[in-house]
């Protein structure tokens, strides 16, 4: 009924036009719906280089040509342009400007296989047939409210273009169910109303959009508090360059997990462009780069733990009394003398440890560097490779032949997180060239100790820093909530100047909630069920958050027992799913959740050395990011040490390198200390081999052979513990890095 009137209706405006696309059109007119727009060229018989149709709606601002082959060049970039021109300075009902560009182009070829699939230019091809596809873009980006105001203000602003609709006889549920205020309570509507969850993939701040649209001479910086934009600028902008380019365009970053969630966020920006970009962790990238290269190096992550463990051995009783966790000396190696490329003892000793509040002296330091040279030569015995060997080896692989194809834009998000080598690196795969390089980050981010700056990698910015202020994420409870980790030091904008701290930051909304609760682990137990069953939000669109590997196997022995379902953060990939999101801080850094708990799991006030002296800052740091994921609803969880029976840990730095494996490290938790064994090394522990044993005599997690055995320092593989002593199969976690599924079913543990 609905095609024919809209048949009917196209008929009579357009008797000039083919068949073909007036089929397409009465297509198009019969799925647009009161919640939609639609504008169709007046003059549509003619040739002229104009879309054909503008259709707004949830999905957002589409330009639309019916043709069986996309315009060509000069006709194609007169249309983008009188499309961006004519879209350029619609505003939303909050005064947010749609990005000129924020309009989707697509190309509608009439009949069953559009012949124009490649070389598409920036349009979206959809035949005929899959037109519903045009409509189905996730989760809606408009709330009814925005849909309106643009359409008000398109119907003003396109001349020419007659705005066309099928009165439907009943009300179209389908597309209307979601905003519609006629259909929902009340209550619903409010809610929807101030969610609009992928607003932003339409509308920006004009702050955000002049930075969209600007040109630079040379890199640019974005920096700003969490929450404010960057990364959704960046995506703008990125899309931007794209339209204005032909050749391959990378966004990466050092957090292993981050690429595929935006990779994910960038279809649905520009699902036109997508085979374009390139979305890669900075390790991923480097690999694939040597491997073409025919210099193909992987790393054996735990190889690499063995040198640094026999080179640990060695130098230890000098090096103990400082600090006795050797992860933070692992750190210390791969964050200050690696990250930022030392290469003397010299020069390490000169300039301050950025990054690092402990200052160490002239003789502690040559001590380190001992520690170093040893961990060299293992490495070096074995003919292995670290993830910094990684970062040399290809920065001195494109300084000796640079890229053949360059990439038209190089965007690196949570740019504070890199190392300066790493950097040294972008600089030279992106070149400094003319809107070439973008850097996007928060010093106030940094969960990783091992500063710089910008221009200590010859990256200079001057003029050319960007500051994003309005905080869009977090809900005002939210927001005051986070604030309270802010800095206590000053805020870096990543190229040594003052920069903004979250409490400068502006909230752009009211509302939210947030929960603290304290208690001991067993009620944690019982609490954390409830939390979960209680959520404002659904399950798949909250994530636990927590600071450790050895906290997330203890949450989720918890929610496995409660029946909740989970999945792991290093498996996510934006998609929201069924599932509870599962991670360590340092995985869920960039991303954001409807809801968010957070489990912390305190140190111990009585442990010393420097890694403690400089934990609580790190700390609050990782906390401040913990906090900013949440958009509408924060709980907070802190376990209290419960006595003498279950010790508690210092805090100890993070792993020194995100995406290192640390599958060597035991799987399971001691079933009679409660420590995850990382957490103990070296003092529970011997390794030999890159294995550690638990030997610690009040324990029973190993049997009086087993220990013994472990005391002749004889080898175990670490897969081999799980089916050891006091754990049961049950208890077992597997391995993030190697131990899969399929290797736990095998050997009988699921
Ligand atoms: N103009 C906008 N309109 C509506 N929402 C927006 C806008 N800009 C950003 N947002 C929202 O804010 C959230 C945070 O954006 P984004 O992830 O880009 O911030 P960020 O500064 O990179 O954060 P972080 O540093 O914490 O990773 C987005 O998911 C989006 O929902």
């Amino acid at each position: 009924m609905r095609q024919q009137t809209a048949s009917a209706l196209v008929k009579d405006y357009f008797p000039e036009l083919d068949p073909d696309r007036r089929r397409v059109l009465g297509g198009l007119l019969a799925e647009t719906t009161t919640a939609r727009h639609l504008f169709v060229r007046a003059d549509l018989a003619a040739d002229r280089p104009q879309a054909d149709v503008f259709l707004i709606g949830a999905e957002g601002v589409f330009a639309i040509t019916i043709a069986a082959e996309p315009p060509r060049p000069p006709s194609l970039h007169q249309l983008v342009r009188h499309a961006e021109e004519r879209c350029a300075g619609i505003r939303d009902h909050r005064g947010r400007v749609l990005p000129s560009s924020a309009v989707h182009f697509v190309l509608l070829a009439p009949g069953p296989a559009p012949r124009a699939a490649r070389a598409a230019g920036p349009f979206r091809v959809i035949a005929e047939p899959q037109l519903s596809r045009l409509f189905e873009r996730g989760s809606p980006h408009l709330d009814r409210r925005q849909v309106e105001a643009v359409g008000e203000q398109a119907g003003k602003l396109l001349a020419g273009y007659l705005p066309l609709r099928v009165q439907a006889p009943g009300r179209d549920r389908a597309a209307d169910a979601l905003l519609d205020p006629d259909t929902l309570v009340a209550g619903e509507v409010a809610a929807a109303q101030l969610r609009p969850f992928d607003t932003w993939l339409t509308f920006l701040h004009p702050h955000q959009r002049a930075i969209v649209n600007r040109d630079y001479s040379g890199p640019a910086r974005i920096s700003g508090p969490a929450g404010t934009g960057k990364t959704v600028v960046a995506l703008h902008r990125l899309r931007r360059l794209a339209r204005r380019s032909t050749g391959p365009l990378l966004f990466t970053t050092f957090v292993r997990t981050l690429p595929a969630v935006h990779e994910a966020a960038f279809r649905r920006l520009a699902p036109e462009l997508a085979e374009r970009a390139e979305f890669l962790h900075l390790h991923a990238w480097i690999r694939r780069f040597l491997a073409d290269r025919g210099r193909g190096v992987d790393v054996d992550a735990r190889g690499v733990r063995t040198a640094f463990s026999r080179a640990w051995g060695r130098h230890r009783a000098v090096l103990e009394p400082i600090e006795r966790h050797d992860e933070y000396w692992r750190t210390e190696i791969d964050r200050v003398i690696r990250g930022r490329g030392f290469t003397s003892l010299a020069e390490y000793s000169v300039p301050r440890r950025r990054g690092r509040t402990v200052r160490l002296s002239a003789e502690q330091k040559a001590a380190v560097w001992r520690l170093y040279e040893t961990y060299r030569e293992m490495l070096a015995e074995r003919g292995l490779h670290d993830y910094n060997d990684l970062i040399d080896l290809a920065l001195a692989e494109l300084r000796r032949q640079p890229l053949e194809d360059r990439y038209a834009a190089v965007v690196v998000d949570e740019v504070q997180d890199i190392t300066l080598n790493g950097l040294r690196l972008i600089r030279e795969l992106a070149g400094t060239g003319p809107n070439q390089l973008l850097l996007v980050g928060d010093g106030q981010q940094q969960v990783y100790p091992g500063g710089w700056r910008l221009s200590d990698a010859g990256i200079p910015i001057q003029g050319r820093g960007e500051v994003l202020r309005v905080n869009y994420r977090n809900r005002a409870e939210v927001l005051t909530f986070a604030q309270r980790f802010d800095a206590k030091n000053e805020v870096d904008d990543l190229d040594g100047e003052a920069g903004i701290a979250l409490h400068d930051a502006e909230g752009a909304s009211t509302g939210g909630t947030t929960a603290a609760w304290r208690g001991s682990e067993a009620e944690l137990a019982e609490e954390l069920p409830r939390r979960v069953a209680g959520l404002p939000a659904p399950l798949g669109q909250t994530a636990l958050i927590l600071f450790h590997r050895g906290d997330l196997t203890r949450c989720r022995r918890i929610l496995r027992t409660a029946g909740i379902p989970c999945l792991s953060l290093d498996d996510y990939s934006g998609e929201p799913g069924d599932c509870l999101k599962v991670g360590t801080v340092h995985r869920a850094k960039g991303l954001d959740f409807q809801a968010v708990l957070v489990v912390e799991f305190p140190g111990k006030p009585t442990e010393n050395g420097v890694a403690a002296e400089e934990a609580p800052e790190l700390r609050d740091r990782q906390r401040l990011v913990a906090a900013t994921r949440a958009r509408d609803y924060l709980w907070w969880g802190v376990v209290e040490p419960a006595g003498e029976q279950v010790p508690d840990r210092a805090p100890t730095p993070p792993a020194a390198d995100d995406s290192e494996c640390v599958h060597q490290m035991p799987i399971a938790w001691c079933a009679h200390c409660r420590k995850p064994p990382a957490d103990v090394l070296p003092h529970g522990y011997r390794t030999k081999g890159g294995n550690a044993y638990h030997n610690d005599p009040d324990c029973t997690w190993l049997d009086k052979g087993q220990r013994s055995s472990a005391h002749r320092g004889q080898t175990v593989h670490p897969k081999e513990r799980i089916a050891w002593g006091a754990v049961t199969p049950g208890e077992l976690e597997p391995c993030e890095a190697c131990c899969t599924e399929a290797w736990l079913r095998r050997h009988g543990h699921r």
